[in-house]
Order: C-alpha cells, then structure tokens, then sequence
C-alpha cells in the first residue's frame, strides 16, 4: 500500500524517509495526529541493540548495581582524562564548522560553544577526582582502545569531514554518556555514594537537555543533507557505538 508505486525497488534513504513519515501521518488520519519521526530517532530504533550495548554496558551496570570493581572505576577515570583532552580539539572543530557551514539562525554555534566551555570544568574535574582518587593522571598510558578512539576523531576533524557527518558523532559520543550515566542515578539504583557525583555529571538533567540540543542541531542538519551525507552519517553513528563499546570493555577489563 505505500510501495508507492516503485514495485519493490529499494528506494534512496531520504525518500524512502519521507514516504515512511507520509504513511504513518496518512495511516493515523482521523484517529491521533503523529509526532514527526526525525533521522535519529529512526537510527535509534533500527541499532537498538548497539545503542544499548554501548548504554547499559557491564561496566555502567557494576556501578549502578553497587559492584563497581573501584580499580575498574580508576582505570575508567585516567584513560578518559585523556580522550577528554582529545575531544576538545575535535568539539572545536565542530564549533568552526558550524560557524562556516550552517545558516546559524537556529543558533548552532552558541549550542557547541557551551559544550566547550563545559569541557573546560570537565578537565578540571577529572584533576580533582584523580587527586582524591589517588590516580597520577601525568603517568597515565592511553591503551589501545583509547589510542583508536582519539585517532577516530582526529580523523573527523578534516575539512573534508561535513558539519553534518561531524556533528552526528557529537551529539553520540556525549549521549551515550549522558544516557549511561543517568541510568546509574534512577530511583531503583545502588550507585555507591562516592560515586553519585560522577554519575550526576553526565546524567544530570540539564546535560540531558544539552544532548537534546544537539540531537536537534543533527535533526535539522539531517532533513536537507544528500543520500551520500546521511549515509556516512549513519556510518559514523556506528562507529562511535563501537568505539565508546570498546573503551568500557577496555576499563572494565583493567588490563
Ligand atoms: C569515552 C567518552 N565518551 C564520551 C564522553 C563525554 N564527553 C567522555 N568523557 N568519554
């Protein structure tokens, strides 16, 4: 019935996008209006699973069940110092493509800017919770996972990476946190009070409304991009799932 006449023909993403939305709005005529299905929200549900994996990772569930091995935790904590401080060149170089690449009336650069600007107390916080932790974060080595996952993004910061392909990883990379972390402070939770603050500062609510931004900022982005740009969008949407699956399993492991 919404084949739409292309006998069986697998038609370009964005018009079988459209045609998808179409015949939900049409098939709920007259019974409820539907909210609009945005990109993400499609990607979301078609990689259920790897998105979950990377959310509810064993790592994330030691600490919300209250068996955080603390070692595990200190390994977490000097290995993701140091993607930290590789992120912000590459939120950087999102923030100057927004600026060269998007119209802005929507306000993309102020968006990205806060999120710099927030990565400026993150480096500051991982210095505190090192010293009280006991981690010498100058000593730290990157272990391979981490190493792979910083190359990732220097390989995004290229010019020739789009505003879109680029701003997709970031709206993941700081979701996956936010969602992981949150899930560790819900009411049925056994998070060790030593470390709620950990937790509350990803999956605080307002963080949450941040990756909510960012997920519209991709949204918007997303709805006028090609066929070619939406896919390696998707692409980079998995990889990222794969890389932040890998730096949990790297700091659950302690090896
Ligand atoms: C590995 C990883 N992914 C995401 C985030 C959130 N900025 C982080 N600090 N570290």
């Amino acid at each position: 019935m919404c084949d739409g006449g292309n006998q069986g023909k697998k038609p370009a993403f964005k018009t079988q996008f459209k045609k998808q939305q179409f015949c939900r709005n049409w098939l709920h005529t007259g019974i409820q209006m539907q909210a609009k299905i945005t990109v993400t929200e499609t990607w979301l549900r078609k990689h259920r699973h790897l998105y979950d994996g990377a959310t509810r990772h064993p790592f994330i569930r030691s600490i919300r069940d209250g068996n955080i091995d603390i070692s595990a935790f200190k390994t977490w904590l000097g290995q993701d110092y140091i993607f930290v401080r590789a992120f912000v060149p590459f939120v950087a170089s999102v923030l100057t493509k927004a600026y060269k690449g998007s119209d802005d009336g929507n306000g993309d650069v102020e968006v990205i800017l806060g999120g710099v600007a927030a990565l400026h107390d993150e480096i500051s916080w991982f210095k505190k919770e090192a010293f009280k932790w006991g981690v010498q974060l100058s000593s730290i080595v990157p272990q391979k996972a981490n190493q792979e996952y910083c190359r990732f993004l220097e390989s995004l910061i290229s010019p020739e990476v789009e505003y879109t392909v680029a701003a997709v990883a970031f709206w993941a990379i700081e979701t996956i946190y936010q969602e992981s972390f949150a899930h560790c402070l819900e009411d049925d939770s056994k998070t060790p009070p030593e470390l709620k603050e950990t937790c509350q500062r990803w999956g605080n609510e307002s963080f949450g409304e941040y990756c909510n931004s960012l997920r519209n900022i991709v949204d918007r982005q997303l709805e006028k991009a090609s066929d070619d740009v939406i896919t390696k969008a998707e692409a980079t949407l998995l990889r990222v799932l794969e890389h932040e699956v890998d730096f949990w399993n790297m700091s659950h492991r302690r090896t």
